[in-house]
């Protein structure tokens, strides 16, 4: 699964095509250490300090230079092909080269990382648990709508893409049992009283959708995986369902991740790339852990503006 998100996400943004399916690279390997990596030093700040720990910092390094080098090779041979007329795909590196190749050049580089990790993962993981409930609940495979839809069509379009109203719900429901991110923290700007409780500011506040999404006081028989939860005329989950964050600075990908019907989510493409080299930074911010432990209480998030 996480092969064909890369597929998909290198085709759709660079206009490369891996061919992982037929050859083996070490590109997703890659992907997968320097994930590894963030979550051990997330897990404990003194990851890197471990005399213990080097072989395999050395190994995360070394994947990150591959992530970097693989996209500097790309973005040189797309400017190239531009610079000499080529015909060049009307994909987001063209555009992003296009706009202002100069000012963006560090941030197509670090996009180039941001997109192939905090794109593929998550699609990919959300893919493989909705395809394990599928196959715990054959009655929502016995649904014909995508047989009516997409039939033995080989090119599938946005329009059809729209007329999936079930296949959607499906999707949805997967991100509520097994957000694939389960949740996010805001770090507070100032003090803030959140459900009656007091929090200082600077404090950094957990989100988890994970929680929410299982709790039965928003979902009747939280366990029970049930798309019509999602029905078009069933009431919205709000504040409690959120697998792509909340707010301003919520997922830049969310349109893209649930590609819809309509075009306008094609449209948010170049704005992704130009505002991800923010998000880059925020997430290898370090965390006050001692602020979390020392306010590590439930609220609700419908009480929070914090988000
Ligand atoms: C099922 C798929 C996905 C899920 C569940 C997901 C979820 C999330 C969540 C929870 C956040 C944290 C936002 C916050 O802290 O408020 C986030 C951030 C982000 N996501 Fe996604 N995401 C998905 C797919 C994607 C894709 C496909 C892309 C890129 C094409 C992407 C790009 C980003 C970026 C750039 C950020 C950082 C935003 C910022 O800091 O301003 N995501 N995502």
């Amino acid at each position: 699964m996480n092969v064909c998100c890369l597929l998909d996400n290198s085709q759709v943004a660079f206009g490369v095509d891996l061919d992982l399916l037929k050859t083996s690279t070490p590109f997703p390997k890659a992907i997968e250490t320097c994930l590894k990596g963030m979550v051990y030093s997330i897990e404990d700040i003194f990851f890197q300090f471990n005399p213990k720990n080097r072989p395999f910092i050395k190994e995360v390094r070394e994947a990150c230079r591959l992530l970097r080098t693989t996209g500097a090779q790309w973005i040189h041979e797309r400017k190239t092909a531009m610079e000499n007329g080529d015909d060049v795909p009307k994909d987001i590196l063209t555009q992003i080269i296009k706009s202002n190749f100069a000012l963006f050049e560090i941030n197509v580089m670090i996009n180039f990382s941001i997109y192939n990790i905090l794109g593929q993962e998550t699609t990919a993981n959300q893919l493989a648990f909705c395809i394990m409930e599928l196959a715990r609940h054959p009655t929502i495979l016995e649904k014909q709508e995508v047989d009516d839809v997409i039939g033995l069509k080989l090119d599938i379009s946005y329009d059809d893409l729209g007329q999936l109203i079930y296949l959607s719900q499906v999707l949805k429901e997967t991100l509520r049992i097994y957000p694939t991110a389960p949740g996010t923290s805001r770090e507070l700007p100032e003090d803030m009283v959140i459900s009656g409780i007091h929090i200082p500011g600077g404090c950094i506040c957990i989100f988890s959708s994970y929680a929410t999404g299982r709790m039965e006081k928003f979902f009747k028989d939280p366990l029970t995986f049930d798309p019509d939860r999602f029905h078009p005329d069933a009431p919205k989950p709000y504040y409690c369902y959120y697998p792509f964050s909340l707010g301003p600075r919520s997922c830049l990908g969310q349109n893209f991740a649930q590609v819809r019907g309509d075009k306008t989510s094609i449209l948010c493409y170049p704005i992704l790339y130009f505002s991800y080299y923010s998000g880059f930074f925020r997430l290898f911010l370090p965390l006050n852990f001692f602020s979390i432990l020392s306010t590590r209480k439930t609220v609700e998030v419908s009480k929070c503006s914090a988000l």
